[in-house]
């Protein structure tokens, strides 16, 4: 990836025998076939045709912005063809460019790093185009893994918003909350982005105050993972005790629809229950909680696992 990131001649090479996701205005090109969305993979020659039929120059290929590189040294890109006729691609292309958010929960896992990165990466592209000081226009690198000014100089890198999730325990309960954003009955782990000059550690402590009013008496760090919703965000996932004498929330309704303790039997439960199947007779939503994809799952499942050791 060094390689191909700071040496034009090389990315450019890695592009002729390279496999291409498109997009369209941050969409992905995807296809659906017996109600399971794909991701075609398709390489520089047909990159090339599709844009000779569409009658644009074959070097708009070189907009493409590299994701990722396969064990056996094959690099993946992702082309944005906004700039074109939509509803002319599709029915081109036999697919259709499909709201990242609404195919997201039903892709594989390489799928969704892949689509999520370029995602990510070609929103970053779009919105610094120009240079936040001199107001000049800034230009991408082959690979895009930065943009130059030249009129002074500076250099531009991709950047994403480091956001910590915790999930609260007293010893026996869990602490779950929802934003009125969340789908209906979903509750989450607790998160918060990362203020300039924090460490990961004050950042827990200080949204766990913020937002339930409690104080944090130990943490650990579990995993983390790259979220695309809604900008691209560095989800840094960890688990956090309070003293069990000192649990009485106080919910800053700014921040927060609700949030609570939850038994094991309750977060067991929930987590079998398919949030699309949480409406109940009487109007009402059941408690869900959020699908695999999300960390905010990983860190649920490793607590239970944890109660059910103890
Ligand atoms: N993957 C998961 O499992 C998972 C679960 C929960 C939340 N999340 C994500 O975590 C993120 C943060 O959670 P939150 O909304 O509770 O954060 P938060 O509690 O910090 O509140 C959001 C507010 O923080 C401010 N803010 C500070 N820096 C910001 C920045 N760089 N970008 C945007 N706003 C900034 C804004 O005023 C914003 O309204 C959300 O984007 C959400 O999508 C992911
Ligand atoms: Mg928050």
């Amino acid at each position: 990836m060094f390689e191909l990131k700071e040496n034009d001649d090389i990315c450019r090479q890695a592009q002729n025998s390279g496999t291409f996701y498109l997009f369209h205005n941050f969409s992905p090109f995807l296809q659906k076939i017996r109600g399971k969305y794909l991701v075609p993979q398709i390489n520089a020659t047909e990159i090339k045709k599709i844009l000779e039929k569409f009658r644009q120059n074959e070097q708009r290929i070189e907009d493409s912005v590299l994701i990722g590189c396969s064990g056996d040294c094959l690099a993946y890109f992702a082309l944005d063809l906004g700039s074109m006729e939509r509803s002319v691609l599709e029915s081109g292309l036999e697919g259709s460019f499909t709201e990242l958010q609404q195919a997201f929960f039903q892709l594989d896992e390489k799928d969704t790093h892949l689509l999520s990165s370029a995602q990510a990466l070609l929103r970053w592209h779009d919105n610094h185009q120009y240079c936040s000081k001199t107001g000049q226009p800034t230009k991408k690198n082959l690979a895009g893994s930065k943009r130059v000014c030249h009129s002074s100089g500076i250099i531009y890198y991709p950047q994403m918003s480091p956001v910590v999730i915790t999930l609260l325990s007293d010893g026996n309960r869990c602490l779950l909350v929802r934003q009125a954003s969340f789908p209906r009955g979903m509750y989450s782990a607790l998160a918060g982005f990362c203020d300039v000059g924090e460490t990961l550690e004050e950042t827990v402590r200080r949204e766990v105050a913020e937002e339930v009013g409690l104080e944090v008496d130990s943490l650990w760090y579990s995993a983390s993972q790259h979220w695309p919703f809604p900008n691209s965000t560095l989800m840094i996932a960890c688990h956090a005790m309070v003293q069990p004498q000192e649990t009485e929330i106080s919910v800053n309704k700014l921040e927060l629809e609700a949030a609570r303790w939850f038994s094991l039997d309750e977060v067991v439960e929930a987590l079998r229950r398919d949030p699309r199947s949480s409406k109940q007779e009487d109007g009402t939503f059941s408690v869900c909680l959020p699908p695999k994809q999300a960390i905010a799952h990983q860190l649920i499942q490793e607590w239970i696992k944890n109660q059910l050791c103890q």
